[in-house]
């Protein structure tokens, strides 16, 4: 603990909650003190988390709502520099840009969207969404004419203004505004209260972009009755191209901004004046306006000239822009004197990825073939997959484990789209909880997603315990998705875990009738569900099918026969937190009993040397008894050493692994695990094993092939020099690897069940295909192994292993 808290070792969940209640500005320029940080900053739920802390906007805040975004060429490439614009207060002097962002090339800032800039092109089919504060940028498919378009069409000064709606049922529709203005070229579209509002020069002064000349009124159309009026322009003291003005909204006011080469002078509109008293209909050359609610309308006459200067004088003067404020430009570089720039609001600077968006990237890939039945679904997977690449990519670029590999034709390079989930067990009061926490963090922080899968002991009386409760608390703070089972008979959710089922993502798992019904409890909880959303594989997964799980859970709760299998090993189950308070002695006798009065005996694998000789007494006492056994690995080499303790009348036999400087080794080290030199491995992963003996109970029960695949974790090895001692006295090899060198079954013929196995049947075993091994050990414990050896040699379909070749009988290997 000491040392976690001392000198600058902060703990790193305090460091995120501290940079949780940053601002979104300050956090981002936190990221460049230190890995720790950077590591937090980066975290894609930290982002999250602090996004929706900081999503209630400010309307006090105009600094952080309105940027200023300048464009320009800087040594052949275009960038954008991002600068907040000051509009609340105009004391801000010089600022330098928050970010600068290189365009992508044929791009142009189109718009801002919350934390999102976004870019377009009239050329290519995709925008390109950015965060300036993370630099982050995302490629998104565009929808079909979205938004506004501006065109020039013949060489009058008539302008048609194409606006685009969305019609109740019939998709997008094109509405063209006829109108003698030019709109001005370099702001974007502006929309205010449901109003489309253009800015335009007056084209008897400037006819063309670069022009020096007089403003033009401003034009609103009304999206939903689609009619266009126009405002007079306001005396804005000066005159001006369309590279000094932008317009845009801000608090529901169209405003204007016009730049000279020191300042930026704002105007605005407010949008109760943006009525619809007068307006002109261009394409009947009419006047219409309003007098005590009615309507009136006059024909104007046929020139466009005309009809505009009438359209201004019916103007009432309260509708002409008024001074607002003005605030000196940043300081800026020359090279931003003559760039294009813009005011944009409706900002709010977020840590947030574009990311979140990938997943709605689905309908208008421009380049996927048409009518392709399946393309619907191809397209969900490719969608899924690319997010899960991106964000892979980002998260956790050297990890290499557990992922799926995909060839990309076009880089030669492999694709990984797998995200790495860590679980964490937990059990009760768990002492190292800080380690736990801290853990976890770590995890998150590699971009893992985590998933805390905890034990709690609860009383019958529902009683909720220190422990428990903090075991929630950490549940609900730190992992994605936390597990919680209850344990001590607890039928349904207590009091406490009801309310921590209430915060999402947690799930919690009482006792049921059988084990089969977890699975169930999950998904009734819609557990499934929310891991595929924290996973984002929401859009590929389908309907689970767990028909014949449902069969397997209730044909469980109609067997009522028990097999007691006594599984002899060091860790004892649920009161494992408390091993050490119990009494020896009193456990010995409970467990003595309890192996008694097993119907089966296994001895699981394990390393180190504490509860070797109880497991040795417990193959000792299968063995002479006839009660069946099946030893893994470490259980496996102890029925070796107690064979030839016993049955070989060798005192002192042993594995080296447990006494090194025995007389009688008859486990030994590896060769190749030797770690004298300190090069000493595990041999671990999937292996062959030949049957020796064709007739012997394993190759029956895996259906009389002739090898095996089963997966191995271990250094020692039956010494192969002791092996015919083994086999004169009734402990048979009956499978070995390819060499015969490496022992890796071995039996007792004329026992009821006595196996010994060195690889790892747990590991490929499953709840629709249980290992043969395990199938085994229970029909001989319940006295029902002939009938399924019987079955074993009908049904068995080899698929990968041949059948067994007619093995020379046991006598011929010198039995
Ligand atoms: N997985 C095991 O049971 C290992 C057994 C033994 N300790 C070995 O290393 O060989």
């Amino acid at each position: 603990m000491a040392a976690v808290f001392c000198g600058d070792m902060i703990p790193v969940e305090l460091w995120w909650e501290i940079l949780l209640r940053a601002p979104t500005k300050d956090v981002a320029r936190s990221s460049c003190v230190s890995t720790q940080w950077r590591g937090i900053v980066s975290d894609p739920s930290f982002r999250k988390l602090h996004h929706d802390r900081h999503a209630v906007p400010n309307l006090n805040d105009g600094i952080s709502d309105t940027l200023l975004v300048a464009t320009s060429d800087v040594d052949g490439e275009s960038v954008s520099s991002v600068f907040p614009a000051a509009l609340v207060s105009p004391a801000v002097t010089g600022q330098a840009p928050i970010c600068r962002v290189n365009n992508p090339y044929g791009y142009s800032l189109t718009n801002v969207c919350n934390g999102f800039l976004c870019f377009a092109s009239w050329s290519r089919a995709k925008v390109i969404v950015c965060n300036p504060v993370t630099g982050e940028k995302l490629a998104l498919p565009r929808a079909p004419h979205l938004g506004l378009e501006k065109r020039r069409r013949y060489s009058r000064p008539v302008t048609f203004a194409l606006g685009y709606t969305l019609a109740a049922a019939g998709g997008w529709r094109q509405h063209p505004f006829p109108h003698p203005y030019r709109v001005v070229q370099n702001t974007p579209t502006i929309v205010v209260g449901g109003k489309i509002c253009m800015l335009t020069a007056n084209p008897a002064s400037h006819q063309h972009p670069n022009d020096v000349g007089k403003p033009g009124p401003v034009m609103v159309v009304d999206v939903a009755s689609e009619e266009y009026r126009t405002y007079n322009p306001a005396d804005y003291g000066c005159l001006w191209a369309d590279m000094a003005v932008s317009g845009f909204e801000l608090h529901g006011r169209l405003c204007l901004a016009i730049r000279s080469d020191t300042e930026i002078h704002f105007w605005k509109m407010p949008v109760e004046e943006i009525s619809m008293r007068a307006w002109l209909d261009g394409d009947t050359h009419t006047l219409c306006y309003g007098v005590d609610n009615k309507l009136y309308s006059r024909y104007v006459g046929t020139t466009m000239t005309m009809t505009t200067s009438l359209a201004a004088r019916c103007l009432s003067p309260t509708e002409v822009m008024s001074w607002d404020c003005k605030i000196r430009l940043p300081t800026t570089p020359p090279w931003l004197v003559s760039c294009n720039w813009n005011i944009y609001t409706g900002y709010r600077p977020s840590l947030l990825s574009p990311l979140t968006f990938a997943s709605q990237q689905d309908n208008n890939d421009d380049d996927e073939d048409e009518g392709d039945e399946s393309r619907p679904f191809v397209r969900r997977l490719l969608c899924a997959l690319r997010h899960q690449k991106s964000q892979k990519r980002r998260m956790s670029p050297t990890s290499t484990d557990h992922t799926n590999g995909k060839r990309n034709e076009r880089s030669g390079t492999t694709d990984r789209y797998t995200t790495r989930v860590k679980v964490h067990k937990l059990i009760g009061a768990s002492r190292d909880m800080l380690a736990y926490y801290l853990t976890v963090v770590r995890q998150k922080q590699q971009g893992r997603r985590v998933v805390a899968q905890s034990l709690i002991s609860v009383s019958s009386s529902g009683e909720n315990p220190p422990g428990v409760r903090r075991s929630h608390r950490r549940q609900i703070n730190l992992p994605e998705i936390g597990l919680q089972a209850l344990a001590g008979g607890i039928r349904q959710r207590v009091d406490a875990v009801i309310r921590a089922a209430h915060v999402a993502n947690i799930f919690t798992l009482y006792d049921v009738s059988n084990i089969w019904r977890v699975p169930l409890l999950l998904r009734d909880q819609k557990a499934d569900q929310a891991i595929l959303k924290v996973l984002n594989l929401e859009s590929v997964a389908e309907e689970p099918n767990l028909e014949e799980w449902m069969a397997r859970a209730d044909l469980y709760d109609t067997l009522h026969e028990t097999v007691r299998i006594a599984m002899v090993g060091k860790y004892t189950g649920v009161s494992d937190t408390y091993l050490s308070v119990m009494k020896a002695p009193d456990a010995y006798s409970t467990a003595w009993s309890l192996l008694r009065g097993a119907d089966g005996i296994l001895v699981p694998g394990g390393f180190g040397e504490r509860g070797v000789e109880g497991k040795i007494l417990a193959t000792k006492h299968a063995r002479e008894n006839d009660v069946p056994f099946l030893g893994i690995c470490l259980g496996m080499q102890l029925a070796v050493v107690e064979f030839a303790c016993h049955v070989l009348k060798l005192p002192d036999a042993n594995s080296t692994e447990f006494d090194a400087k025995t007389e009688n080794p008859c486990v030994i080290i590896m060769p190749e695990c030797s770690n004298e030199g300190k090069g000493g491995t595990m041999r671990r992963g999937s292996k062959r094993t030949f049957f020796k003996v064709a007739n012997s109970k394993s190759a029956k029960l895996y259906g009389s092939v002739n090898h095996i695949d089963e997966r191995f974790r271990h250094r020692y090895q039956v010494n192969p020099n002791v092996v015919q001692l083994f086999e004169n006295n009734g402990l048979q090899v009956v499978g070995t690897d390819k060499t015969g060198e490496i022992v890796q079954i071995v039996e007792i013929p004329n026992h009821r069940f006595f196996v010994g196995v060195q690889f790892h049947p747990e590991f490929m075993s499953r709840p629709s295909k249980p290992s043969a091994l395990f199938v085994g050990l229970i029909a001989a414990s319940c006295g029902q192994l002939d009938g399924v050896l019987q079955d074993a040699a009908c049904n068995h379909e080899p698929q990968q292993n041949q059948r067994a070749e007619k093995r020379p009988a046991a006598s011929d290997l010198g039995d």
